[in-house]
């Protein structure tokens, strides 16, 4: 679709925003029914709805003002969100863009004191960034925060890295490996549901029909447990016990995301290392987890067989005990890379996997906890197609609408909800928006956010964008103007299982798109709905309070403030008999 067909009349929109920290149930609310008008045409009920003028505080003003001395002119007409700054405090950052986004139109430059930032919601934009200039952009500040964890793994790597270890890793994810990984799904999530089972027949001997417990916890260990087998055949057990090394995976990742949410690089300070507690503690859980690592690349090399090699070449993972990716990276290229890269690239995939996984799964459950009618109708598909077995790949096949709650649920919580990039030379944005025919210029070292956020919730592209609808990907027409969902008919059980963002024309985009585009997406779907599966099989699922008690914070991912409370049940409307 050509951009300027899709131009639409930014300004005419209502502007939207509360001040303060918002829920998630408050923001969804305010979308959906407060007279957002379909067709882009101003309406009496959204003006009289508008939020008050809002009044600039001393900082919104010296923030402006420092903006614009130092970035002023060089970005043409593109608008700014002036008077920003104070509107970011006590509310996650993805939701101050996705206001301004509606106010301002899907590009638009982020007044933020002495820095700058463009924020693009646009899906042609998006796809020019991403994959037709993607090598026009880095991970900037990203690469910054993420270098002293995971050093040159892929997501920090500089290109000349990234392009070498990109061509080992991607292979790792054939066909028969995905296939492999599915037993270790379907393995760990029935160590969930047995340690759920248990807790619940503890309930029901006090004459309790059911368990409240916080979900986000148990999806972020079941997600730990299969990164740790699948890439690195090490068992963390976390559903079941703590350790040295889950604490210091744990320590690491809240780290990680303490630096992403912090402005100041604390961490480059030398001496932060030694007399900062909490520096201390982050580099006593790193040496923990690379001693970990390196055992097992050592163990990996030590047994490194040249049978395994060819077992590998014909990706015939029956015949090898150890299918993990590691396996296949010592196996295959052991010879080309070092231990410390290898490690750094298992330390990335650890952390990439694991908290997207994680809270994919929490809010996935967090939309299907408020709709009963939702959870019987994924009941009754796993009913009819599992009979009470575990889920195989060609049963994942036949789950058609629980792998529309999984994309759903990634439309509606992308992880991470924005990607980060910085420009390293000049370039021009596509253009064809109001008051940008043309495209904008960028200068080189422009920090950019590209808001998944506000692609997966633009009124432009989606109907009803704030309303959980598996089904919509199943109606969407080539005429919504952009090239529709073309390749992507999971009726039939074949071809994509999922939609992406080649079919979407970059409306949808989970898990980013070109070269830079996630290497573990087929596996992170896979993994979502069978953990989904088994739980939905056997339990029925509810919030414990109400949704708008479910606070949003982020970091690298959104995830809750205080746990994603629920009341677990037995299902009675179960009559299969399901193997344990
Ligand atoms: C639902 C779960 C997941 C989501 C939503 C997700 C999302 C993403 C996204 C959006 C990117 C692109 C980042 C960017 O362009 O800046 C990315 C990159 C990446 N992801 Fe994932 N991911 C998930 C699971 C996984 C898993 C399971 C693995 C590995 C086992 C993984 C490994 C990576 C790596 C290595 C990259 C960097 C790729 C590169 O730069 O070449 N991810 N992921």
């Amino acid at each position: 679709a050509s951009s300027s067909s899709r131009c639409s009349p930014w300004k005419q929109r209502r502007p939207y925003g509360i001040n303060g920290r918002r829920t998630m149930h408050q923001s969804i609310r305010q979308v959906s029914f407060s007279g957002w008008c379909p067709l882009n045409v101003r309406c009496a009920k959204a003006d009289s709805q508008r939020k008050p003028a809002k009044e600039w505080t001393l900082m919104d003003n010296a923030s402006n003002l420092l903006t614009s001395l130092l970035n002023g002119g060089s970005m043409g007409s593109m608008p700014i969100a002036e008077g920003a700054v104070s509107d970011l405090f006590g509310k996650p950052l993805f939701f101050a863009l996705y206001d301004w986004f509606l106010e301002h139109g899907p590009v638009y430059k982020l007044a933020f004191g002495p820095k700058a930032f463009v924020v693009v919601s646009d899906p042609i934009v998006a796809r020019h960034i991403l994959r037709e200039n993607a090598f026009g952009y880095d991970k900037g500040v990203l690469a910054d925060i993420l270098e002293p964890i995971m050093g040159k793994g892929l997501i920090p790597a500089d290109l000349e890295t990234w392009k070498v270890r990109r061509r080992a890793i991607v292979p790792g994810f054939h066909t028969a490996y995905l296939e492999a990984m599915v037993e270790v799904f379907d393995n760990c999530a029935a160590r969930t549901t047995e340690k759920l089972e248990k807790l619940l027949s503890i309930a029901e001997d006090n004459n309790m029909s059911h368990i409240e417990l916080d979900m986000e916890s148990e999806f972020s260990n079941l997600a730990l447990d299969i990164i740790g087998l699948s890439v690195f055949n090490y068992d963390f057990g976390s559903v079941t016990k703590e350790s040295p090394v889950i604490q210091a995976v744990y320590g690491t990742l809240s780290e990680a995301e303490h630096r992403s949410t912090f402005y100041i690089p604390y961490w480059k300070f030398p001496l932060a290392r030694l007399l900062v507690p909490r520096q201390r503690k982050f580099q006593a859980d790193l040496k923990v987890i690379n001693d970990c690592l390196d055992g097992l690349i050592s163990r990996a090399r030590e047994t490194r067989q040249e049978e395994d090699v060819e077992v590998l070449q014909q990706r015939d993972l029956s015949k090898t005990e150890d299918s993990s990716l590691l396996r296949f990276l010592v196996d295959m290229r052991g010879e080309d890379s070092s231990t410390k890269q290898l490690r750094d690239d298992l330390m990335t995939m650890l952390i990439a996997g694991h908290e997207t996984t994680a809270a994919v799964l929490t809010w996935a459950a967090f939309m299907l906890a408020q709709n009963p009618s939702m959870i019987s109708k994924v009941q009754a598909e796993i009913d009819s197609v599992l009979e009470g077995r575990r889920p195989c790949l060609e049963d994942l096949k036949k789950l058609q609408f629980l792998r529309l709650c999984v994309a759903e649920s990634l439309r509606l919580y992308p992880q991470p909800p924005l990607l980060i990039r910085r420009s390293l030379k000049p370039d021009t944005l596509p253009g064809g928006h109001k008051g940008d025919p043309a495209g904008y210029s960028i200068p080189k070292g422009v920090d950019l956010f590209i808001s998944l956020y506000n692609l997966h919730r633009s009124p432009d592209f989606w109907e009803e964008p704030e309303k959980f609808n598996p089904e919509r990907f199943l109606t969407r027409k080539a005429s919504d103007g952009i090239t529709g969902w073309a390749g992507f008919d999971p009726t039939k059980g074949q071809g994509a299982l999922y939609p992406n963002e080649v079919m979407s024309d970059f409306s949808f985009l989970p898990f980013g798109g070109g070269p830079r585009k996630c290497v573990g997406d087929q596996f992170a779907f896979m993994e979502s709905t069978i953990g989904l599966c088994m739980l939905l099989q056997k339990f029925d699922l509810e919030l414990r309070g109400s949704p708008e008690e479910v606070e949003v914070v982020t970091g690298a991912t959104i995830h809750t403030k205080a746990g994603l409370w629920c009341r677990l049940r037995r299902r009675q409307s179960c009559t299969l008999s399901i193997e344990s």
